[in-house]
C-alpha cells in the first residue's frame, strides 16, 4: 500500500514551490500553511487520516526536486529531530556559503559527520564555564550561586550598557549590538574590542554578509546546484564567494593566531580561543577549524542575543504593567544603590517567567535552522525520503493555542501558572534553542562524547547573558513608548521586524528614562570599581 501523502499547497511543473516560498518573512508564510493544512482546515480524508496517525500540522513543499517538511508542532519535532536525530542531524549542502564561502569549515553548515562531531565536541569543550554546574540556569537550583563560568565578565559588560543606555538612550539598538557583540568577542578572544572598532566592523559584516548568503533561496545555485557545473566566467558568484572567505578566514586566524601569541606571555588568559589551542591536539582539530570554531561563537551568538534583548525592549513599551510588576519583585530585593547580580536568580520568580516569555514572544530564530534527512524513514504512515529538508518552525511552536493559549500576547504569567511542573530553566518550556537529543552537560564526558545534536550549543551562555541585561535594565529604567503631538501613544508594531535567519525588531520609537537619579549614580560608582 502507497503510504499517505504529507498535505501542502499543489506544486507548479518543474519548478515545484520554488518560487512560491517568499523570502521575506518565511515563517510567516509557514504560519499560514499550517493553518490551511493542518489539522483543522484540511480536507475531511485527511483529518481522519491524522487523527488517526496522531501527526500534528505537518506540511510538504518541493523546492525544483528536494522535499522540504515543515513542522509546526514540537512533539513532532522532538520525535524527529531529537529522538530520530542519527538521521536528522544533518544540513542540506550548500554551495555557495558552504563550498565557497565557508571551504565546508563552519560548523552550523556542516553535514552529519566525522567534522560535525569533531567541532560540536570543541565547541561544547570551549563554552563550558570552568564550574561546569554553574550554568545550569535555574532558579530552583543553587547552582546560579557557584562561582566560576562568565559572570565576571557579563557583569561588568552589562553595567557598561546600562551605562550607554544612560549617556545616549536613543542610540539604544547600537548598544544592544555592541553589548552582545563586546561580551563575546570578549569570551571568545580574551580581549576587550579595538578602540578604533574595526574589528568589531569586520565581524559584523561578515554575520551580515553570511546571514543573506546562507538564507534558502538566497544563491540560485543552492537551489540548482547544477549551476556550479559552470565554468568560472559564467559563474561570477563563485569568486565573490571566494573573496568573503579569504577575508573572514585572514580575520578569525589572525585573532586566534593572537590569542596564542598571548597565551605563551605572562598576561594570563582565559577564554574560549585559549581553551581550544589547550585541547587542539586531544580534539584532533586543525588550526583552520579552531579559527572557525572560535568564531562561529561570534557569528551564532551576537545577533541572536542583541536581537532578544531588542524585542524584551519592544515588549516593555507594549505592555507597561508587565514591566511595572517586574519592577515591583525587583524593588523588594535592590534599592536604587544596589545593582541586581546573578545572585538574586532565586529571588525574582516572574523575571525569570518573563525571560522566558521573551524567547518565546519573539523567536529570533523563527523559522529555525532547516536540519536535513540522511535516509528514507517513515514517521506516522508518511514516508519521509532521504535529503529532505526539514524545517522546525519555532515560531509555529510558539503561536500554538493549544500549549500558549493567546499566543500574540506577551504574558509571563504562563510560565508561573503551575510552578511545580513548570520548568526550572530558561532554556526549557519553549523551542527557541532549537532541537536535537540533548544530554545534561553534567552526565558528559565533554572530552569524548558528541554532546549533542544540533540544537544550539551556546543557550545556557546566551540565556544567562540576556537574563542579566533585562534584570538591570528593569532595575535601572522605565522603559515608554514615545506619544505624538496630541499625546498619542505611538506603539511599536511587532511585526515590523527584520527577515533572515535572525529576526530583530526594526527600529522603533521609546523613552528609555533612568528611574532616579540614585540609579544613576550606582551604575556610575560600579562601574568606577571594576
Ligand atoms: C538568544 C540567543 C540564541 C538563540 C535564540 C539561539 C538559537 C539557536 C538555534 C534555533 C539554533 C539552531 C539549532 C538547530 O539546528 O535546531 C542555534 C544554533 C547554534 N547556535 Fe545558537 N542561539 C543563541 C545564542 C547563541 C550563542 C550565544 C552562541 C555561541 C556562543 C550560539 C551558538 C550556536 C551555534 C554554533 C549553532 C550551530 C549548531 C549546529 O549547527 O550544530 N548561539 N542557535
Amino acid at each position: 500500500t502507497r503510504s499517505p501523502q504529507i498535505p501542502g499547497p499543489p506544486p507548479h511543473p518543474f519548478v515545484g514551490h520554488t518560487f512560491q516560498v517568499p523570502i521575506v518573512k518565511t515563517w510567516r508564510y509557514f504560519e499560514k500553511l499550517s493553518l490551511k493544512y493542518g489539522v483543522l482546515r484540511c480536507s475531511f480524508m485527511i483529518v481522519v487520516c491524522f487523527n488517526k496517525l496522531n501527526a500534528g500540522p505537518i506540511v510538504k513543499l518541493t523546492l525544483a526536486g528536494d522535499d522540504m517538511i515543515v513542522l509546526s508542532n514540537p512533539s513532532d519535532a522532538e520525535e524527529l529531530l531529537g529522538r530520530r536525530s542519527h538521521n536528522y542531524s544533518s544540513r542540506r549542502p550548500l554551495v555557495y556559503a558552504g563550498k565557497y564561502l565557508s571551504k565546508n569549515l563552519r560548523l552550523v553548515l556542516l553535514p552529519y559527520g566525522e567534522a560535525l562531531k569533531r567541532q560540536r565536541a570543541a565547541f561544547h569543550q570551549m563554552v563550558q564555564p570552568r564550574g561546569l554546574r554553574s550554568v545550569m540556569t535555574g532558579y530552583q537550583t543553587n547552582s546560579c550561586q557557584a562561582v566560576g563560568g562568565y559572570e565576571d565578565m557579563q557583569d561588568t559588560v552589562s553595567l557598561r550598557l546600562l551605562m550607554d543606555l544612560v549617556t545616549t538612550p536613543t542610540d539604544w539598538s547600537h548598544h544592544c549590538a555592541r553589548f552582545s557583540a563586546s561580551l563575546v568577542f570578549k569570551l571568545t578572544y580574551g580581549q576587550q574590542l579595538d578602540d578604533d572598532g574595526k574589528d568589531l566592523a569586520s565581524l559584523e559584516d561578515i554575520l551580515a554578509t553570511l546571514m543573506k548568503d546562507f538564507y534558502p533561496g538566497a544563491h540560485l545555485v543552492d537551489t540548482f546546484p547544477i549551476l556550479d557545473r559552470l565554468p568560472d566566467f559564467l559563474a561570477p558568484w563563485r569568486a565573490g564567494a571566494q573573496r568573503k572567505h579569504l577575508m573572514e578566514a585572514g580575520l578569525y586566524t589572525r585573532l586566534t593566531s593572537e590569542v596564542r601569541t598571548r597565551m605563551g606571555s605572562d598576561l594570563g588568559l582565559e577564554c574560549f580561543a585559549a581553551r581550544l589551542w589547550d585541547q587542539q591536539e586531544k580534539m584532533n582539530i586543525t588550526p583552520e577549524e579552531l579559527a572557525y570554531i572560535a568564531g562561529s561563537a561570534f557569528t551564532a551568538g551576537t545577533d541572536t542575543t542583541a536581537g532578544t534583548i531588542e524585542w524584551f525592549l519592544m515588549a516593555m513599551v507594549l505592555y507597561p504593567s508587565t514591566m511595572l510588576k517586574a519592577q515591583e519583585e525587583i524593588d523588594l530585593f535592590f534599592s536604587s544603590d544596589t545593582i541586581p547580580g546573578y545572585s538574586a536568580m532565586n529571588d525574582l520568580p516572574y523575571c525569570f517567567a518573563l525571560v522566558k516569555e521573551v524567547f518565546r514572544w519573539a523567536p529570533v530564530a523563527p523559522a529555525g535552522i532547516p536540519h536535513c534527512s540522511d535516509a528514507d524513514d517513515v514517521y506516522n504512515g508518511f514516508t519521509i525520503r532521504k535529503g529532505t529538508m526539514i524545517i522546525p518552525c519555532i515560531w509555529n511552536m510558539h503561536h500554538n493555542e493549544a500549549e500558549f493559549p493567546n499566543s500574540y500576547t506577551f504574558d509571563p504569567e504562563r510560565f508561573l501558572k503551575s510552578p511545580n511542573d513548570s520548568p526550572n530553566s530558561l532554556t526549557e518550556g519553549h523551542y527557541g534553542f532549537g532541537f536535537g537529543r540533548w544530554v545534561s552537560p553534567s552526565a558528559l564526558n565533554i572530552a569524548t562524547d558528541f554532546p549533542c545534536r544540533r540544537k544550539c550549543p551556546g543557550q545556557y551562555l546566551a540565556a544567562k547573558t540576556i537574563w542579566i541585561a533585562i534584570v538591570r535594565v528593569l532595575w535601572a529604567f522605565n522603559i515608554e513608548p514615545c506619544r505624538d503631538a496630541s499625546g498619542n501613544v505611538m506603539n511599536p508594531d511587532p511585526d515590523d521586524c527584520t527577515s533572515g535567519t535572525a529576526c530583530k525588531p526594526n527600529h522603533f520609537l521609546m523613552n528609555l528614562v533612568p528611574r532616579s537619579a540614585a540609579h544613576v549614580k550606582t551604575i556610575m560608582l560600579g562601574l568606577e570599581h571594576m
